[in-house]
């Protein structure tokens, strides 16, 4: 019989990933799934169950990257939340199998990682398309992925100034106050994103906060919120301006408000850069489109656990 799981806590989770081990693995993933001539991923578009009453989804994303035999699967619940909500916007557990015997050998948080895997992927879409000379780095948002995010890119870049924007200002000052560099809060996206290189999107919106108009010709949008088909973060203008990246073409076609309603074709996914099949196109202006994939949580998972594994 097979030994039961092992519960490996958030707090464990946050002591044994790094992204300095991550955004390697993260790269070879999302190259090898952009390899259409390969079986050496499978990973089905997320499925979701929607929570009607709480406005929220399920979402399950399992996935198996043959060569390295990994097998896992995220369950995530996911909200939009009011104004002034005390509720967490989404709450995640990771299962790690053996994938010949069918046991699960691992249940583990899944919060620290959906936070650090999507900044991690985040910062592989500004390495490879934002301005040569980035000196200005604005996010809009100021919840978890904000500060993932926040620590990843201060932590692989040099940007001169980092701004924030929240809709409480309140809750940007208080992002401001719990980071280790200086962060400047701005009252509205307007004056955020003036002038900036390389802005991260990380709301709950279902309606566009970040408007074309107001983006400098040349700079790098992440955007991650929207991951819905009737969501928004990002305005027709942008979209249609944009050379629009994604992590993956079919999640992004069935799951992206902001693609799908702009009507925005997609330029590439991040893996076809990384193989070299697809131009960086890091003179224009590029929004990087983020979903999330069962990927990224699985090799998370894989690295978190033999970490784990050391230690035990
Ligand atoms: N692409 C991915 O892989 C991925 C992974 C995890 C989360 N997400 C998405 O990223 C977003 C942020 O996640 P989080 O964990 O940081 O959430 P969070 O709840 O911790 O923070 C959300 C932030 O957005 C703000 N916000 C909420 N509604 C807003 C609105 N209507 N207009 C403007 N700002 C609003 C909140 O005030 C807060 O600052 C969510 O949309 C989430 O679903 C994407
Ligand atoms: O890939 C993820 O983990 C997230 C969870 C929340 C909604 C969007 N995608």
């Amino acid at each position: 019989m097979a030994e039961p799981p092992v519960l490996i806590r958030q707090d464990e989770v946050e002591d044994l990933l790094h992204y300095k081990d991550l955004i390697p693995r993260l790269e070879i993933a999302l190259r090898k799934f952009s390899k259409l001539d390969s079986a050496e991923v499978i990973q089905p578009v997320r499925t979701t169950v929607p929570l009607q009453k709480y406005n929220g989804f399920l979402g399950l994303m399992p996935a198996y990257l043959v060569h390295e035999d990994i097998l896992c699967t995220k369950l995530v619940c996911f909200y939009k939340r009011e104004s002034g909500s005390t509720l967490p916007s989404t709450q995640a557990t990771v299962l790690l199998f053996d994938p010949e015997y069918g046991n699960v050998k691992a249940v583990m948080d899944g919060e620290v990682i959906t936070a650090k895997r999507t900044a991690a992927v985040s910062a592989i879409s500004a390495k490879l398309l934002m301005p040569a000379k980035s000196d200005v780095l604005t996010i809009l948002g100021a919840g978890h992925q904000a500060l993932s995010h926040y620590n990843v890119f201060t932590e692989t870049f040099s940007f001169k100034e980092v701004r924030v924007w929240s809709r409480r200002k309140e809750t940007a000052e208080r992002f401001a106050q719990s980071t280790q560099g200086h962060v400047t809060v701005l009252e509205s996206v307007e004056e955020a994103v003036n002038g900036a290189d390389v802005i991260v999107t990380v709301t709950g919106a279902s309606e566009p906060v970040l408007f074309g108009q107001w983006v400098k010709p040349g700079a790098h949008v992440a955007a991650v919120g929207a991951c819905r088909p009737d969501w928004r973060e990002l305005d027709d203008v942008l979209m249609r301006q944009a050379e629009v990246y994604v992590d993956s073409r079919e999640g992004a076609v069935a799951e992206s408000g902001d693609i799908i309603l702009s009507g925005a074709k997609v330029f590439a996914e991040l893996g076809e850069v990384l193989n070299g099949t697809r131009p960086a196109l890091r003179e224009k202006t590029t929004v990087f489109k983020s979903l999330g994939m069962g990927i990224q949580d699985a090799v998370s998972a894989k690295l978190v656990f033999e970490q784990w594994k050391n230690k035990h």
